[in-house]
Order: C-alpha cells, then structure tokens, then sequence
C-alpha cells in the first residue's frame, strides 16, 4: 500500500520527485499512465500523465483519475507534482486539476511551491527566480509550449483558478513548521484555497512540508517532498531504507542520448556532446518530416553504437524554434519533433542500446510511450532531479532529463564517460 500518492504532470517531473523521495529513504515507482490494474508495491507510487500542455478536460480527467486510483490503493496523501519553473499557461493546468483534486479531497486548501534550491529555484515575495533571474528572463519566455511571461506565482496561480491564492512570505516560513502550520489552517478557515509558500533553501522546505505533513493534498516541485519522507517516518509508517531504495539490476547494451528539449541547459549540454561524443543535430526546420528525420538519425547511428554514447538532437534555438512553429502551428511543430524522436529512440532500441538519456519532458512522454514502457524503478542519481531507472517491462535503463536540468557534461557523465 502506498504512503505517498503521486501525480505528475509530465514524465519528467514524475522521475525528478521519485528521486527525491528515494533520497529521503522511501521506494518509489513510476507508472506510466492512470494505471488500470493492481499499483506496484512501494512507499510511494507516482502516476506519471503528461499532462501538463493537454486540453485543460484531459488534464483534469487524467489526474482525478490517477487521484482515484491511488485513492483506492490505500494512499494516505496526495502530491500533484508540476514543473520548478511552473510550466503552464492562462488556461492551465495547474489551476484547474489543483482545484479538481482539492474538490475531490474535499480539502479545501492547498499549498502550492515550485522551489528547487539546488536546481536554482527559489520563490521570495511570491516571485520565482531561476538562478538570479526572475522567471520570466530566465529563457523560460522562450519555452515552444508553456512560455512564462510572468514571475509572481500568485497572479499566475491566480489566473488559471476561480478560487483565492494567498502569499506566506519567507518572514513566516522562517519561524518554522509550527507557525507554519497554524497559518495555512488560519487560511484554509479564511476561505483561502492556495497559499504559494516562500522558500529559498531546502531548511525551508523541509518546515513546509513537515508543516504539511496531515494535508491531503501538497502541490509543488520536487522540493517540496523532501520533508514528506521524515513525517511518515514520525508516524512510524516508514522503515529506514537508506541506499537499498535506490537499487537497480546491472546496467549493459549500448549508450545513446535523444533530445527534444530547447531549454537552455539542454542546448548547453548539446554544445558540451558535440566536442565530447558522435553528435547528430538534426535540422528540424530543413526537413519538417519526422519519419525523413528519424532515417536520417538511424542511418547516422548505425556504426556508431557502443559503450561510449551517440547523442541525437532535435532541439533548436528559440529563432528556429519560432520559425518551425510560424510554419506549421505550435503543437504541430511540436508533435513532429516527439515522433521523430520517439522514432529514432524505438530505432536505436531495436539496434542494441539498452541506456538512454532522454533530454525533454515532452519528449520523454512520446519515447517512453513509444517503448510501450509500463513502469520506472528509480535507482542512483546522475545530477540534482535526474536518476537512472529501470524500465518494466523493456528491461532498459533509462534517464529522464528534465530540460533545464545536469550539469554542461551530463550527457557523457551519465554513462561514467
Ligand atoms: N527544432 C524544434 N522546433 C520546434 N519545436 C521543437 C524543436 N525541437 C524540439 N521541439 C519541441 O519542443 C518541446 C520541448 O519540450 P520538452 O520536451 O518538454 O522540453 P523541456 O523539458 O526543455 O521543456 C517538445 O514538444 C519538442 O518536440
Ligand atoms: O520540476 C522540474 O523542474 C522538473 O521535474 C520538471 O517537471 C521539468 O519539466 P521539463 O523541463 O519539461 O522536463
């Protein structure tokens, strides 16, 4: 039965909050989809949807779902894990399944925080900061599909619900869980619907979870979760498992990386793998075909494939990410380029690799359901949010990068070259 019932809203994001639930000692495992029959057994099981840019309907269907579900499986907490970045638009879909699952909870409250301080993350005053940059120049203005234009979480928020968003402010989340925790019941009373809580350091989001530790439903990143571990443990529901959460089968097969992010960190990575490894970067734009690009890339691949990896990118530029979607529409430009990749990653499967990287959480929704992948056992971190997995039933290993995620060289460190 699972402590902690989880829904993502991209493939991701799923893997990057497992992470840091294993970290804090629990099992996890990553379903891929609403799942139809008996969930995994594991102190916390993740629904993983990608749901994050589908029709708003979709999305709030898709998540109260995966709610039942988990639901019925005994789960005595709900998380919906969203991006770090808050990766949405004006229509949603943070607001409206936020609200969903609170009406379905019957909770009436939730808190919502996005912060991530290894990664950069951070929210002060409301306002989300990558780094030292607000949000909005942090070159998520230029994301192709969820551009965010706007820093302060609670205008943002506050667009996409028809309830109410307060802030806590950092003065209060410094006094620690227990103010913490009288304040969000003081607002839940008040008739508040959301609080986006302040955080600047993981102390702080430790207080907030453990704040939040008898909500039934905790909105956020993957910060947010490091204090959930620590309150079932208090309850004395959890075992301490230290490393043996993180246990995978030995990896083999050949090496490659796929990439449909355009994030800036992904593009570095590119930069870093075009001096370092076999590197292919396809020209979306030049050939807008995908089963042409996916030829191209497999014909390039063959040869090529060992233990040291072969990197394929179909990220660009913002310029030409734009001029891709002034052709042919935003979403279509978009699904071309998962197909492509998601071709290329089934073609390189059938040629021997057995460890892939995948850069992009869209991207990484169309390889993982084009693997007919059901399931992730998470194993060992590679970089803060992105650990290798173990994927059932295709027996391969596979890293899912959120975009603006690893270090410049992550794509050769994953593979330990
Ligand atoms: N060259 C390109 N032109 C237009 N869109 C692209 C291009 N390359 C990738 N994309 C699309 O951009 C989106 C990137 O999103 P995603 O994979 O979630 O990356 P990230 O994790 O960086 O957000 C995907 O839908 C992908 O297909
Ligand atoms: O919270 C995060 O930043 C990640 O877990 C995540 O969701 C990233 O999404 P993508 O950048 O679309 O991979």
């Amino acid at each position: 039965m699972p402590l902690l019932g989880c829904i993502a809203d991209d493939f991701t994001g799923a893997t990057d909050l497992a992470n840091t639930l294993v970290k804090g000692g629990m099992t996890a495992v990553q379903v891929i989809g609403v799942p139809k029959g008996p969930l995994p057994d594991a102190d916390a099981v993740i629904v993983a949807l990608k749901s994050r840019t589908a029709p708003v309907a979709e999305a709030v269907a898709e998540s109260l779902a995966a709610c039942d579900a988990l639901l019925a499986a005994g789960a005595k907490q709900i998380f919906f894990k969203y991006c770090s970045t808050f990766d949405s638009t004006d229509a949603g879909n943070i607001g409206p399944v936020a609200d969903a699952l609170v009406k379905r909870l019957d909770c009436g409250f939730a808190l919502a925080n996005p912060a991530f301080p290894t990664n950069g993350r951070t929210v002060f005053q409301g306002h989300l900061f990558v780094g030292d940059k607000l949000l909005n120049e942090s070159g998520m203005e230029n994301h192709p599909l969820t551009p965010m234009r706007d820093a302060n979480l609670v205008r943002v928020l506050g667009r996409q619900t028809d309830g109410t968003v307060k802030l806590i402010p950092l003065s209060v989340v410094e006094q620690g869980a227990t103010i913490l925790r009288h304040t969000m019941t003081g607002l839940k009373e008040s008739g508040w619907r959301y609080a986006i809580v302040d955080a600047v350091t993981d102390a702080h989001l430790v207080a907030i979870g453990e704040a939040a530790a008898d909500h039934a439903l905790i909105t956020g990143g993957s910060g947010i979760a490091m204090g959930l571990p620590g309150n079932f443990r208090a309850k004395g529901l959890l075992p301490d498992r230290g490393e043996a959460a993180a246990t995978l089968p030995p990896m083999q097969g050949h090496a490659a990386v796929v990439a449909g992010s355009c994030s800036r960190a992904t593009l570095g990575q590119i930069g870093y793998a075009r001096d370092h490894a076999h590197t292919l970067e396809l020209d979306v734009l030049a050939t807008p075909d995908a089963a042409a690009l996916a030829a191209q890339a497999l014909d390039w691949a063959g040869g090529k494939l060992g233990d040291h990896p072969v990197v394929i990118a179909a990220s660009a530029p913002p310029e030409k990410v734009a001029a891709l979607q002034a052709k042919l529409g935003r979403d279509a430009a978009g699904a071309l380029v998962e197909q492509a990749v998601a071709t290329i990653a089934e073609g390189l499967v059938a040629r021997g690799v057995k460890r892939l990287v995948v850069a992009g959480g869209e991207t990484s929704g169309a390889v993982v359901s084009r693997l007919g992948v059901a399931s992730l056992r998470i194993g060992p971190e590679i970089d803060p949010g992105v650990p290798w997995t173990y994927a059932e039933p295709t027996g391969l290993h596979l890293a899912l990068k959120s975009g603006n995620f690893g270090a410049r060289d992550f794509f050769l460190k994953a593979f330990g070259v």
